[in-house]
């Protein structure tokens, strides 16, 4: 789905991400995971167009689109980040605002916001305004925000990491469910192995600003390499 290669990203003299290599594939699960500061999130805002890459090239579906900073292709993607950052307004209008902006169908609209509210059960909350929501529910309004878009990659950067144990997990829940319903691509950046266990198929460690590790979750946390291991392990002696 989505291949870089020599991708970096510098802040004037600093680089702060350094990627030889990296691929995507349809329909996968991807967690990154790495310590504070390593550029987790400068690497979903360069893959979702986001952040403009000092050098490198990046391809969805085989075609370069690292100069692509077109809407139509924009609107491939969702992001949602860890502070939802919900419009002044209900949650019908904040599910809405992207599919208004497309100028779809008024009829089309309700139908979609109806659909994608009631997938993250949050229905009754359509009339509410955004500010008067539980961080739980602001989460919900912000993935179905996304998800309502029929994003082709969601980019989903520490949503879970703000809520509290119960709501986490239902919500965690929720999102796999939706997520393998769609069959949704998706990279999602954490720092709780839990979540990652449960919601990923392959695993990044992302380190230093570049990946020290890739492949499948399980694969990874039993065999970490030279660069991993101190980082994993230390992980691992928390949950065993
Ligand atoms: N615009 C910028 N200018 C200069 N330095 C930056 C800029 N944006 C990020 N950085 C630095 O780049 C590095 C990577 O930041 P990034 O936010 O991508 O890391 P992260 O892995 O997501 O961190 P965290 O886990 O704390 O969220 C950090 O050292 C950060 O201070």
């Amino acid at each position: 789905m989505i291949t870089a290669k020599n991708l970096e990203v510098r802040a004037g003299k600093k680089v702060l991400l350094s990627i030889p290599h990296f691929e995507l594939q349809e329909g996968e699960v991807l967690g990154i995971m790495g310590p504070n500061g390593a550029g987790k999130s400068t690497f979903i805002k360069a893959l979702a167009l986001l952040e403009k890459p000092s050098q490198g090239t990046i391809f969805l579906k085989g075609k370069d689109i690292t100069n692509d900073l077109t809407l139509d292709m924009r609107r491939r993607f969702a992001v949602a980040m860890q502070q939802p950052l919900l419009l002044d307004t209900t949650v019908f209008q904040n599910v809405a605002v992207g599919l208004k902006l497309r100028k779809l169908p008024r009829q089309e609209v309700k139908q979609k916001v109806a659909y994608w509210l009631e997938k993250f059960q949050i229905s009754s909350l359509a009339k509410k305004h955004g500010a008067n929501l539980s961080g739980g529910e602001a989460q919900r309004v912000n993935l179905a925000r996304a998800m309502v878009l029929e994003p082709e990659v969601l980019f989903l950067d520490e949503p879970f990491s703000a809520l509290d144990f119960p709501t986490k997990v239902q919500l965690l829940k929720d999102i796999k469910s939706i997520i393998q319903q769609t069959n949704t691509t998706t990279v999602f950046v954490s720092h709780d192995l839990m979540e990652l266990k449960f919601l990923a198929d392959t695993l990044a460690i992302l380190m230093d600003g570049d990946l020290k590790q890739t492949g499948p979750t399980e694969e990874v946390l039993a065999s970490p390499n030279s660069s991993t291991s101190g980082f994993i392990n230390d992980w691992q002696s928390l949950l065993n």
